[in-house]
């Protein structure tokens, strides 16, 4: 059995953070674990509340997970403050993960601010140098840059000056485009552009926590970064095509979809 560990904020509404995230790695056939860095009090239309786990806590989180089972990937997701991600950052130098996925979250898609203002700093310089592969959406990227970005042209040269950053590899998420859901891959060497038509649907609940997670089990099933990348945009596809009308704003996509076909379940 491979094994995964998301370290990420836990969402009450169940679509997105940590409970997408163990959702998918297991979806995958992965065994997920988890550190919790906030608890939010969400749904599918409004963040309500946010409350941070202690610094402390998050690193004994990590510690008991890397002294007993130690993780194949890890996905990074919400790390809301820039103490919490100083703690992450001590024990990824601590326990040395080779294949670390950061998502790195700002803003809910119901418009909750997720990561305080003065931590993207702290975000760019502990832990993106200390990643595989990091996932900006548009707006993240935006903030990440400073650089406008109107298409996918703008796309590549912001995953460009993201890569100057210290990591290995981006993927500019298009979900935010218009017209194509176009991706842009940059590993420093060559550029891939990963296209899916948009899907015209309200329930796209936790789509990027879902996207890095699938790459984060993907490489934790040993595959290569780029293979990897390619099989997550194709499992949030179907995903988002399968996502479930519930709640009364933006409802949950379906992790098991392609499972639940398979056992003759409606999805
Ligand atoms: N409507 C859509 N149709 C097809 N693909 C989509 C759609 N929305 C998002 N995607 C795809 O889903 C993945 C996640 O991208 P997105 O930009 O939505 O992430 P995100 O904004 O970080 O999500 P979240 O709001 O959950 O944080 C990407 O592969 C993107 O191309
Ligand atoms: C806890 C959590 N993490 C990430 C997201 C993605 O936006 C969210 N809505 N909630």
């Amino acid at each position: 059995m491979k094994l995964a560990l998301t370290i990420a904020g836990s969402d009450s509404g169940g679509g997105a953070g940590i409970q997408a995230d163990l959702k998918t790695f297991s979806a995958h056939g992965v065994f997920g674990m988890s550190v919790i860095t906030s608890v939010t009090a969400q749904n599918t239309k409004a963040v309500i509340g946010v409350e941070d786990i202690s610094p402390e806590m998050v690193y004994l989180q990590i510690k008991a997970v890397f002294e007993d089972l130690p993780p194949d990937a890890v996905k990074i997701g919400m790390v809301s403050s820039a103490s919490i991600i100083r703690s992450v950052a001590k024990g990824l130098d601590e326990f040395g993960p080779e294949k670390v996925v950061l998502d790195p979250v700002m803003i809910s898609k119901s418009g909750h601010a997720l990561l305080k203002p003065d931590a993207v700093e702290a975000l760019k310089r502990e832990l993106l140098p200390r990643c595989l592969v990091v996932t900006p959406n548009i707006p993240e990227a935006k903030a990440l840059t400073g650089m406008s970005i109107k298409g996918v042209e703008d796309m590549e040269r912001a995953a460009e000056k993201i890569m100057s950053y210290g990591c290995r590899a981006v993927v500019v998420k298009g979900g935010h485009l218009e017209g194509d859901a176009v991706d842009v891959f940059f590993d420093g060497r060559e550029f891939h552009r990963l296209k899916s038509e948009r899907i015209f649907s309200r329930n796209t609940h936790g789509t990027g926590c879902t996207f890095s997670s699938a790459i984060a089990a993907n490489l934790a099933l040993g595959r290569d970064l780029f293979t990897a990348v390619k099989l997550a945009k194709e499992y949030i596809t179907g995903a988002i095509k399968n996502s479930m009308d519930i709640g009364g704003g933006a409802g949950p996509v379906h992790h098991f979809y392609e499972l639940y076909r398979r056992a003759g379940l409606n999805v």
